[in-house]
């Protein structure tokens, strides 16, 4: 009786034993490392830490996963204040020191790039900026290579941003050759990024132009009136916005009218004269629309936003003057969700020329790692000083 019931209890240790050994066998040949990347937009300061798995030391690493945090305002912010502004960093950086293991921090590699926020500010206020970050990440013992505090100029973040999502949607290991657009709407700047399908013509092709909180601005000045008005606002709508560190004294008309169409004709004035369009977005080409595009299409209800979705241009138009038509139900939940659709609608139809029935991918995620261009800049990082 006694030795039926020891067998099985050694036969039990040696298996354990065995997978154990297995265990450490892979641990050896499995080099973990950290990448810091963070992206100071106009709108807000985001970390991400990025955990890369190199299980052969001739194969690729691969993404293990990301850990995202972001603070607002952005670091334009502190235009007048550069030194809060490094507090914000310093902040973002305790999270980090949280996330990575001790013993790996002195060759994790921290990394700032800004966007449109801080290209849109005077030179000196930029740097002074960009000189506070440089010093508290000099005191983080995180590794700081050279030229690791820079503005990014709107051609690398469309790239980088294309990069991320064709990585995470499988759409660069594929044998089909073929990619994704992207569709990036940020507070300074949009992007809209795309390989073109003629075998001539290789090259990205990129547009740059306002992005949202920009074009508010350009709507509202558009009218040419001291008093920054719009009949995009509610009604009875009067407030002072900051935007990038500058406030501006902002209003609906009180006794004129409001409505999608009037709405339309401002934002035209915007969109009119400074927008291409190319012909691959009348094709059949797919398009990945994050950001600020996903941001608005959750709170106006058009998809779900723990799940994302797919939607065509058209529901854009179609919310877009439900939610103008009808402002005082969506003023609580933000003021200018009239404006913004509006100019997204514009921009996407009249701007970028795509038509009614192209089907958008909305998200704000893919396998759980934010779409934005972060990754892709992590990867050319990575690339540039030969990490791995
Ligand atoms: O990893 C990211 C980076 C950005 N965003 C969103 O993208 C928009 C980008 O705005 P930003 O202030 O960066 O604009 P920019 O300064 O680049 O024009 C905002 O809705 C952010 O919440 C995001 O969801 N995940």
């Amino acid at each position: 009786m006694r030795r039926g019931k020891t067998w099985p209890k050694i036969i039990l240790i040696i298996y354990i034993l065995k997978k154990k050994e297995k265990k450490e066998k892979r641990k050896c040949c499995c080099r973990v490392f950290y990448g810091i990347m963070f992206d100071a937009g106009s709108t807000g300061t985001r970390i991400h830490i990025y955990k890369f798995i190199q299980k052969d030391p001739v194969e690729l690493p691969v993404l293990d996963n990301e850990m995202y945090h972001a603070v607002k305002p952005g670091l334009s912010s502190y235009k007048d204040d550069p030194e809060e502004g490094g507090n914000t960093i310093r902040q973002l950086l305790r999270i980090a020191k949280k996330t990575v293991p001790e013993e790996d921090w002195r060759r994790t590699p921290v990394v700032l790039k800004a966007t449109a926020g801080l290209r849109l500010l005077p030179e000196d206020k930029a740097r002074a900026l960009l000189k506070e970050v440089q010093e508290v990440f000099e005191e983080s013992p995180f590794y700081v290579p050279g030229n690791s505090v820079t503005i990014m100029n709107g051609k690398n973040e469309g790239v980088l941003a294309w990069v991320t999502v064709n990585f995470l949607t499988g759409h660069l290991y594929s044998n089909t050759r073929r990619t994704v657009g992207i569709l990036d709407l940020g507070g300074g700047s949009t992007q809209i990024t795309f390989l073109p399908k003629s075998k001539v013509n290789k090259h990205f092709y990129i547009y740059l132009g306002n992005g949202l909180f920009a074009a508010r601005f350009a709507t509202l000045g558009a009218l040419g009136a001291d008093v920054f008005s719009s009949s995009c606002l509610p009604k009875k709508f009067r407030e002072n916005v900051t935007f990038s560190g500058t406030t501006y004294k902002v209003s609906g008309i009180p006794d004129g009218y409001a409505g999608y169409k009037l709405c339309y004709y401002e934002v035209m004035k915007v969109i009119k004269g400074i927008i291409h369009q190319p012909y691959e977005v009348r094709g059949s080409s797919i398009f990945y629309a994050f950001s600020y595009y996903f941001d608005r299409a959750v709170e106006s209800g058009l998809i779900d936003g723990s799940r994302g979705g797919t939607v065509e241009v058209r529901d854009f138009k179609k919310r877009a003057k439900e939610v103008c038509n009808k402002m005082t139900k969506y003023r609580a939940i933000n003021p200018f969700l009239c404006m913004d659709m509006t100019y997204i609608t514009c921009l996407l139809k009249e701007g970028f020329g795509f038509k009614d029935s192209t089907v958008l991918h909305l998200a704000k995620k893919v396998n759980n790692v934010e779409t934005s261009w972060a990754l892709g800049a992590t990867f050319d990082y990575f690339r540039n000083f030969n990490i791995h």
